[in-house]
Order: structure tokens, then C-alpha cells, then sequence
């Protein structure tokens, strides 16, 4: 498959997934056809997908001869939305493990991107034996920063623009993202504010989940060594949305892990400085 050959409309699938008490339509996109899938899961800001995310990240896995699937989680997208009173990193884990199921996918290697990452952790320790490796930027656990008070300035423009979704506050949130924003084309502004105004009902019950439970991402720390999988943790120097000593306490706790830092590079390190982290992906996966 070649990098004309895909599209996110014409790799666009809906399932319904049934998984305890979850019931409900995932969006996903899917691509490639290798023998190993690599999953792929969205940050929490407003507007994000799979797509939005991971769009420079998917073409060389798929060349490299891996599935790839991108989930939009519960509240994002084109899924189904939620109301998250509990763990929103638990909530995510349980969506992708129907969505496995519905694929008969038995064991995958997973990339979480901010709550992805969160995320990622969290299946790594509800299903153990569904994980191969597993890549986390920018997340893995909530809790608290050494360093840095929180929330921090970026989490605090998240909740500014999920409150008021205007272009002026799409744009201070997105220029924090990243460490240099000449990047941040007006298409790329216009693209993700589309998304945004697209679904009020996904915006509405972020607000009102975080008013429900202010912790959506729980603090992971004590059970970090329970996870036995190769883990590959990718940070930006510059993050000012999850600060850097959290990648420090992952590397810390997870047996099996190593910490690249990129520097010049804010809360997106996939999409900042996309060839480099691919070939690093790249070269973890396949060795
Ligand atoms: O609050 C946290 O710890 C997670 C914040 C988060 O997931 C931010 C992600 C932002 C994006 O990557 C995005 O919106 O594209």
C-alpha cells in the first residue's frame, strides 16, 4: 500500500463494541494487511482522532508490513460519546479490548499519544496477554509532576477550549502543542476546529465528565512494575502539557523500559518531529 493509496475516508470503519457495561459504536481506521497490528490511540483534546494524531506515523508501518488501526476512544470523533464519571484510561482500555475482540485480534503492539498513553498502560494491566510492545509519548500515568504545578498551562487551554471553542482559543491551546508552531498551517487550524464544532455533544460531556471526576487519569505509579512488556517512551523536552518527570517516573517503574527525549519538541513528538520518531519506531518494533 503506497502513501496516495489511503485515505481516512476510505480507511474508515465503524464496530459496535460490547464489553461489560460498555455497549456502544467506536469509530476506527484501518490499513495494511501485515501479520503483527500496531493500535494507535488518540490524545484528549478537543477535536482530536486516531487520524488527526498519527497521520505522519501511519505510512512507514504500513510499508513496513504492519496492520495498523487507529481508535477513536469513546467521546472523540466519530464514536460514540460518554459521560466518564470513573477512570477514563480504564474506560478507554475496556473500548479497545471489544474492539480487539470484534476483530479477533489476539495480541497487538499499541501507541498511546497523551491519554493514549494513559491509556496503554492501563490495558497493558487489565490485559497482559493482549500486548506485544508498547510506544507512550507524552503520557502513561497521571499523577503528580515534581516539578511543574498543575495543571499545566497546556491542560488549563484544554479546558478553555473545550469550555469555549473559538478559533483564538484553538490556536493558544495549538501553539503550546508544539516547540516551534511555524508548522501550524491555517488548514491544519481550520481542520481540527471543523472537528471540533462537529460534535458540541462530545465537547459538552468532557465538561461536564471533568466536573464529575477532576481525575480522569489516575496515578498508575504503584503497579508499574507489574508490566513486563518492551516499552519504548518517547518525550518532549519542552512538553508543557505533561511535563517530563512523569516519562522519568515511567522509566523509573516499568521493568522494561528506555526514555528518548526529544528536544525542541513540545506535546507532540510523533507529529514534530515525525521521521525521526518513525525510524525509531520502527527499528523497536522490529527488533
Ligand atoms: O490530561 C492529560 O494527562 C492528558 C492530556 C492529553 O491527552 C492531551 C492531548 C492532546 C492531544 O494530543 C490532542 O488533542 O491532539
Amino acid at each position: 500500500m503506497t502513501a496516495t493509496a489511503f485515505s481516512e475516508a476510505s480507511t474508515s470503519r465503524f464496530a459496535r463494541i460490547k464489553e461489560g457495561d460498555l455497549d456502544l459504536q467506536l469509530h476506527y481506521n484501518d490499513l495494511g494487511e501485515g501479520a503483527e497490528t500496531v493500535v494507535m490511540l488518540h490524545g484528549s483534546g478537543p477535536g482530536a482522532s486516531g487520524w488527526a494524531n498519527f497521520n505522519r506515523n501511519i505510512e512507514p508501518l504500513v510499508n513496513a508490513g504492519f496492520r495498523v488501526i487507529l481508535m477513536d476512544c469513546p467521546g472523540w470523533s466519530k464514536s460514540d460519546t460518554i459521560v466518564s464519571e470513573g477512570s477514563r484510561s480504564n474506560l478507554n482500555a475496556q473500548a479497545l479490548k471489544g474492539l480487539l475482540d470484534v476483530l479477533k485480534l489476539t495480541r497487538v503492539h499499541i501507541i498511546g499519544n497523551s491519554m493514549g498513553a494513559h491509556s496503554t498502560v492501563a490495558f497493558a494491566l487489565e490485559y497482559p496477554e493482549r500486548i506485544g510492545k508498547l510506544i507512550l509519548m507524552g503520557g502513561g500515568t497521571g499523577g503528580p509532576s515534581a516539578f511543574v504545578p498543575q495543571p499545566t498551562e497546556g491542560i488549563k487551554l484544554i479546558g478553555a477550549l473545550y469550555r469555549d471553542p473559538t478559533i483564538e482559543n484553538l490556536k493558544k491551546m495549538m501553539n503550546v502543542f508544539v516547540f516551534d508552531a511555524s508548522g501550524l498551517t491555517d488548514e491544519l487550524f481550520q481542520t481540527r476546529l471543523d472537528n471540533i464544532l462537529s460534535r458540541r455533544d462530545h465537547l459538552e460531556n468532557f465538561v461536564k465528565s471533568s466536573t464529575l471526576n477532576p481525575k480522569q487519569f489516575p496515578d498508575f505509579s504503584h503497579r508499574l512494575h507489574e508490566i513486563n512488556a518492551d516499552t519504548l517512551l518517547v518525550w518532549g523536552r519542552e512538553d508543557r502539557f505533561v511535563p517530563m518527570d512523569t516519562g522519568l517516573r515511567l522509566l523509573a517503574g516499568l521493568p522494561r523500559a528506555q526514555l528518548h527525549v526529544f528536544n525542541r519538541c513540545g506535546h507532540w513528538a510523533q507529529w514534530e518531529h515525525a521521521d525521526k520518531f518513525n525510524r525509531m519506531v520502527l527499528d523497536f518494533l522490529t527488533h
